[in-house]
């Protein structure tokens, strides 16, 4: 069967491996991008990138200061913008999003907070006057754009935001203010140094009555000098874990006025004579961060798939001690351990990316019923994305750390792209809303859905497995070898559990509640018991999903597609054994069936592991990685990227001689 990476020249080991696949991999990577023809397209804008001088990189941005990085960055944004067309249709989103990875790269870039959120607020939440001003100038590139919502001291919590947006009914204008030190405005992507508006979100007051967050448009710089307009302190927060390339920034308001027409108003409403409106649903006003959290999953399975493709053909390249005694050094990827440490990663990154899919479907149509006045697809919505956020990127994150480990010390540096890929893939735990605090809002939705279960009333999408009569005993291990029982069944008790988690934290909130605790103090002494409960939910959502995209897949790659499943349940249930144990409703021999099978699974995919991770076609530019790179020629290309270290510019460094010479000469003369 075909592997289409193999090429002359290549390493022989990763041949091999390509030879062994029993799958076309171009039919799953066309089923992983949605056509044959997305899948063309990616290519043609890598080859045309690949071979365009404005976007090569002389030295490695590794060896470069932030400022030298981020000019860097700027010039190629430049040649994005003004050549796109060239590479790619940019009014397609998916071909936009690969044109940029492939010319800039992960770490940030000027316009990213105007794509990713500036744009789609304005879009979203303001209404046509605003909108037919500054969509088209912002459209068009004439003014650039940040999202400034988070404070110094309040990001999490935004009902407690203290920036002001205070209307004055004289001049029809609003007055926007930073009162405090913590008032000000810190983190926004791109709003340091690249920004000249943001949308900013404020207090909203009208005849001194508090109404809570509201966005504003907000001019910040002059738009022919860019030096910052009169009462406005704007600047780079510093260096921080990665996106060395984005300059988030904090902003200082001092009484600005701004027209009330700058207010975001498409549903939350200011009237002329300042009566308010509210939206016809409480949060519609949060919408661009559904919208956010939703596409986050799509960059966050490619960030894993990136790691596990790294880690993969890297292990398959690399020989290391042997098995048994007599033969040649193995293949690193031979060991169990190895493989354990880095399939369930490739498993995991294609069902963040299915699920991802399920999810911009829905997304899709939540906005259709916003255009048509319904807003009842948004809780859902709102629950599920906040849970799948969390989980993603926490899992993200582990397997990416795994990945690196699994790379011994050549992962721990920069060449294998893995150091850097982690810091920006982490900062999704925290950006967004904190994971902690966005498990609680699925939890809260499926207190609501316990509720409704046991009052027998219709469940939501997300939850109506809550609804379903359990079996009372697993069927795990008892179907007879059959793999689709197989996997019914274990997707059966993780429903299982997920349910009964969530009826425990009810219970356990309700009974502090009957001991004479508010709601909400009974609440904070439950949530490491809503959020267990939220997560297991989450993961029974992927795992859904998963199964749901690999039993409609063609029948060409639905085999290959199978055992990665049954490796993902396996490796789910496993992983989350003691929730099915707890109640009785598996049994330790069952768990000990589950792993047998997840070992069998390792060696069941182990001749098409670097055929899976080819098929999400990341092409060496994207992976950014000595380690990784699809011909395997590894050690050559290691040496020549530390060449290009600035510490080997020069044979003695001038630090050398200035400091160390001379202390190892006064040590000789002392002699
Ligand atoms: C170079 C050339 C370019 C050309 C390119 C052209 C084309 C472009 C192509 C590609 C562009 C690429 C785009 C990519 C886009 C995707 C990736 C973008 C990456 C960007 C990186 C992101 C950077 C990060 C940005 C940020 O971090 S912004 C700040 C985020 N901040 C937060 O998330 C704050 C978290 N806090 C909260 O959300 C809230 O405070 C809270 C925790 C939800 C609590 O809120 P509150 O106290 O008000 O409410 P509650 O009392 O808890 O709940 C009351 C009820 O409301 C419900 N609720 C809450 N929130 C929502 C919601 N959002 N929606 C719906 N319902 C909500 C809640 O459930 C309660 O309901 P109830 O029924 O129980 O009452
Ligand atoms: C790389 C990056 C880019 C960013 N880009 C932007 C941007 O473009 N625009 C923007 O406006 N913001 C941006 N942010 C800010 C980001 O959205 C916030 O940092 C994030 O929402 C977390 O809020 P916080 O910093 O207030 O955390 P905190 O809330 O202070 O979190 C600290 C700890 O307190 C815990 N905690 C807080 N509240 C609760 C609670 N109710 N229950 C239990 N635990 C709680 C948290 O779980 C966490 O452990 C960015 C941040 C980063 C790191």
């Amino acid at each position: 069967m075909p592997n289409r990476c193999i090429k002359e020249g290549d390493n022989p080991d990763l041949t091999k491996e390509r030879k062994t696949c029993t799958f076309d991999t171009d039919e799953l990577t066309a089923n992983l991008y949605g056509s044959r023809n997305n899948m063309e397209r990616r290519r043609e804008i890598t080859k045309k990138i690949s071979a365009d001088p404005d976007f090569a990189d002389p030295i490695p941005h590794d060896f470069l200061s932030r400022e030298k990085c981020i000019e860097a960055t700027a010039k190629k944004t430049k040649a994005v913008v003004q050549r796109g067309s060239e590479f790619c249709d940019v009014t397609n989103y998916y071909e936009m999003l690969h044109l940029i990875n492939e010319a800039i790269g992960i770490g940030g870039y000027p316009l990213a907070l105007h794509y990713g959120m500036f744009l789609p607020a304005l879009e979203g939440q303001a209404e046509k006057e605003l909108t037919d001003d500054i969509i088209p100038r912002a459209k068009n590139l004439e003014v650039i754009g940040a999202y400034a919502q988070t404070e110094m001291g309040h990001g999490t919590n935004l009902r407690e935001l203290e920036t002001t947006a205070t209307y004055d009914k004289a001049t029809q204008e609003f007055i926007i203010n930073t009162p405090t030190r913590s008032a000000m405005k810190w983190w926004p992507g791109n709003l340091g140094k690249m920004s000249n508006y943001a949308v900013v979100t404020c207090q909203l007051f009208i005849d001194g009555r508090k109404i809570g967050p509201h966005n504003f448009l907000v001019q910040l710089r002059c738009e022919k000098t860019h030096e910052p307009l009169p009462g406005i302190i704007v600047g780079d927060i510093g260096p921080k874990m990665a996106f060395d390339t984005n300059d988030n920034g904090f902003l200082a308001l001092d009484n600005i006025r701004v027209p009330r027409k700058n207010m975001l108003m498409k549903h939350a409403k200011v009237s002329p004579d300042g009566v308010y409106t509210p939206p016809m649903h409480a949060k519609l006003n949060y919408g661009t961060m559904v919208y956010v959290r939703a596409h986050m999953l799509y960059a966050h399975g490619q960030f894993l798939a990136t790691a596990a493709i790294v880690a993969t053909r890297y292990s398959a390249v690399r020989r290391q001690g042997r098995i048994e005694h007599g033969v040649p050094e193995v293949q690193i990827l031979d060991y169990q351990t190895q493989q354990h440490r880095i399939f369930p990663q490739i498993a995991r990154a294609y069902a963040i990316i299915f699920t991802y899919m399920d999810i911009k479907d829905q997304y899709d149509a939540m906005i259709k019923g916003i255009a048509e006045g319904q807003t009842d697809l948004l809780p859902d919505l709102h629950a599920i994305t906040s849970g799948l956020k969390s989980v993603v990127t926490h899992m993200a994150g582990l397997g990416i750390e795994q990945c690196r480990m699994a790379c011994g010390g050549h992962g721990y540096s920069d060449a294998s792209g893995l150091p850097k890929l982690y810091g920006v893939q982490i900062g999704g735990c925290t950006y967004e809303g904190e994971n902690m605090v966005m498990l609680q809002q699925t939890a809260r939705y499926l207190m609501k859905a316990v509720a409704s279960a046991l009052q027998g009333k219709p469940l939501s999408h997300s939850v109506a497995y809550f609804g379903k009569k359990s079996s009372g005993k697993s069927r795990i291990g008892k179907e007879g070898g059959d793999i689709a029982r197989e996997h019914e069944a274990m997707l059966e008790a993780l429903e299982h559990a997920a349910c009964r988690l969530s009826v425990e934290a009810s219970q356990m909130w309700e009974k502090r509640g009957r001991g004479g605790e508010t709601k909400e103090r009974a609440w904070n002494g439950v949530t490491v018991e809503m959020n267990r409960a939220a997560r297991v939910h989450t993961r029974v959502f992927m795992a859904r999903s998963f199964h749901r995209r690999v039993t409609s897949s063609p029948p060409s790659i639905r085999p290959v597609l199978t055992d990665l499943l049954s490796l993902y349940l396996h490796y789910e249930c496993v992983d989350m054994a003691h929730h099915l144990l707890e109640d009785g409703f598996c049994s330790g021999e069952q768990i000990r069936y589950l792993k047998s099978r997840l070992y069998e699974d390792l060696t069941t995919l182990r001749p098409n592991a670097v055929s899976l991770v080819d098929s999400f076609d990341q092409s060496d530019r994207e992976l950014n990685s000595v380690l990784g790179r699809r011909d395997g020629n590894v050690y050559e290309a290691l040496y020549q990227w530390a060449r290009k270290s600035e510490l080997n510019y020069t044979d003695v460094l001038p630090a050398v001689q200035k400091y160390v010479m001379p202390m190892m000469e006064e040590n000789r003369s002392k002699l």
